[in-house]
């Protein structure tokens, strides 16, 4: 008997040798697609093995998670950073680790490592947040570093001379009485019900801003066109951004943002030097640099000397630029927390007041002078205590350029971000007494230990990077708020978050500040 399986007809013989063949091809892409699947499986956990290493290896012996999240690290809590977050990391050691995204970075929390960072320009160079390059421009001075920077910063001064400050504080005491009007309106139209005044502020910022530093070289309409969309640039600053600009991150909103303002900046730089070259005065930042130029080179050729630098516009608009990356989200800060101080802390308001009283002699319609500012030494120190107090930066991210010998103990890797702590320092309470409390009478003596340690005052940064807007913004800060005391009152409505702070870039109430304007007829 013939097993019936054993009977092959001739027909069948092609399909079976077939069908052996597919079972064996199978078989081997099987095993191939096993063997694919094994080998990447090897190599990936080569890669977390490696990646873990590496991150240890960089850490040393600093305090910080004993291994790193695979790939993203730390990026959930850069997306998020609270204060009191970044607290517990400055509280877990005078250096510390962490790493987002394989960006190993090193967080300095003491005034001494701070310090250390902002003045070792051999070892270390600001590199503002990962994503600045692409939102600022490789090539803004902002990231020049060494001689190069030094010798662009000092032509630069010259846009911050007393005499040119006294010009833009015209411009500043228009804009501002301008937008405190259009808030009391606005006050009226919604009944008096409380509004955050996280926009408004900002955008009374930005129109000071454009005004002071392009004048009349801008027209109105880009005025509202990049203030709408300079949030996106806010909203890109974070530590470290997902790392591809891919259309529809915030990095990429940014630097279409960024293309929109820069090109009405440019714009600006041209129509300021034709006007400059008719003769036209100086009524602005831009013009007070294209006359300086102008004025250094007929001396120069009068005298046979060398010629001054110029600045083309693409140029001009990227430092323009920089001043507003630097000043938008700062002085909005600045200036909201002190509208919040003053209305938490009526007794201080009514020294305030007292003071303008005694200097404008109630002529508040006058506008304000760099001399009347001088003389408001009580209104300095509020501001200087409110900025110490909610310091806009808390901190500036450096990259460490080369191996940087921090410490005796510890070397920060090359490539690593190094970043110096403001805040910490600003609330030491061996300097700052009752750190937490709003306290401007600890400027006003000369012995106090916060006028002893100056160092410790780090509001805006130290060593070769320090602010270039620091005078600038203590008389924005001055203007603006000596008027507010003067031509209105306000009511804050506190929240249960009214004290709780918000990181976008810079720091603000969480409520965004609730306030209700009248106006005041003193
Ligand atoms: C409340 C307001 C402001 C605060 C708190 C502030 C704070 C700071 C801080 C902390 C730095 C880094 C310093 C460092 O690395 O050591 C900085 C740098 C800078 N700021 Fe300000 N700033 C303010 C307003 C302004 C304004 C109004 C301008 C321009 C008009 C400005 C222009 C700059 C520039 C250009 C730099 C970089 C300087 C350089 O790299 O040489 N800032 N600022």
């Amino acid at each position: 008997m013939v097993h019936q399986s054993s009977i092959v007809s001739p027909s069948s013989v092609p399909s079976q040798i077939f069908s052996s063949a597919e079972t064996l091809s199978n078989k081997l892409l099987s095993d191939k697609t096993s063997s694919i699947i094994a080998a990447s499986l090897t190599a990936v956990l080569a890669l977390l093995i490696l990646e873990q290493t590496v991150y240890r290896a960089k850490k040393g012996s600093l305090p910080g998670s004993r291994w790193t999240i695979p790939i993203i690290g730390k990026f959930a809590n850069s997306l998020h950073p609270t204060l009191e977050g970044y607290k517990r990391q400055w509280a877990s050691g005078e250096l510390s680790a962490l790493s987002v995204f394989h960006i190993f970075i090193v967080i300095a929390s003491t005034n001494e490592y701070t310090r250390k960072i902002l003045n070792s320009p051999a070892y270390a160079e600001p590199c503002l947040v990962a994503s600045a390059k692409q939102v600022l421009c490789p090539e803004n001075w902002v990231f020049l570093n060494g001689k190069a920077h030094v010798d662009y910063r000092r032509t630069l001064n010259s846009l911050f001379t007393r005499k040119a400050l006294a010009v833009y504080l015209e411009v500043q005491d228009t804009i501002t009485r301008h937008h405190f009007a259009l808030w009391l309106k606005t006050a009226e139209e919604v009944n008096h019900k409380p509004q955050s005044i996280m926009h408004t502020v900002r955008y009374l910022n930005m129109h000071t801003s454009l005004r002071v530093f392009c004048g009349k070289h801008i027209p109105e309409e880009a005025i509202t066109i990049i203030s709408d969309n300079y949030w996106k640039i806010t909203l890109a600053l974070e530590l470290v951004n997902f790392p591809l600009a891919l259309p529809g991150t915030k990095v990429w909103g940014a630097i279409q943002s960024r293309k929109i303002a820069l090109a009405h900046l440019e714009n600006a730089a041209k129509l300021c030097k034709e006007y400059i070259a008719d003769g036209g005065e100086v009524h602005c930042m831009m013009d007070q640099w294209v006359k300086d130029i102008q004025e250094a080179k007929e001396k120069a050729i009068m005298d046979g000397g060398k010629l001054p630098r110029e600045f083309d516009d693409h140029e001009m608009g990227l430092v323009i630029l920089s001043f507003l990356f630097a000043s938008q989200d700062a002085m909005s800060s600045g200036v909201i927390y002190m509208f919040q101080h003053l209305a938490d802390y009526p007794e201080i308001m009514e020294k305030v007041r007292e003071e303008q009283r005694r200097v404008r002699g109630g002529e508040y319609s006058k506008p304000i002078t760099l001399d009347m500012i001088d003389n408001m030494p009580y209104l300095r120190a509020v501001i200087k205590e409110s900025l110490r107090i909610k310091p806009p930066v808390t901190m500036v991210p450096y990259k460490a350029t080369k191996p940087f010998p921090i410490s005796s103990f510890y070397t920060v890797p090359a490539n690593s971000m190094v970043i110096p702590s403001l805040y910490p320092s600003l609330h030491d309470p061996n300097v700052y007494p009752n750190p937490d409390q709003f306290l401007p009478e600890r400027w006003l003596d000369p012995e106090s230990s916060a006028n002893a340690n100056p160092k410790n005052y780090l509001v805006f940064g130290a060593g070769p990077h320090r602010c270039i807007g620091v005078e600038y913004t203590n008389i924005n800060m001055a203007c603006v708020m000596a008027n507010a005391v003067s031509l209105m009152d306000w009511r804050h409505e506190r929240t249960p978050d009214s004290d709780g702070v918000q990181m976008i870039a810079t720091i603000f109430p969480k409520d965004g500040c609730l306030l209700d304007f009248t106006p005041r007829n003193e």
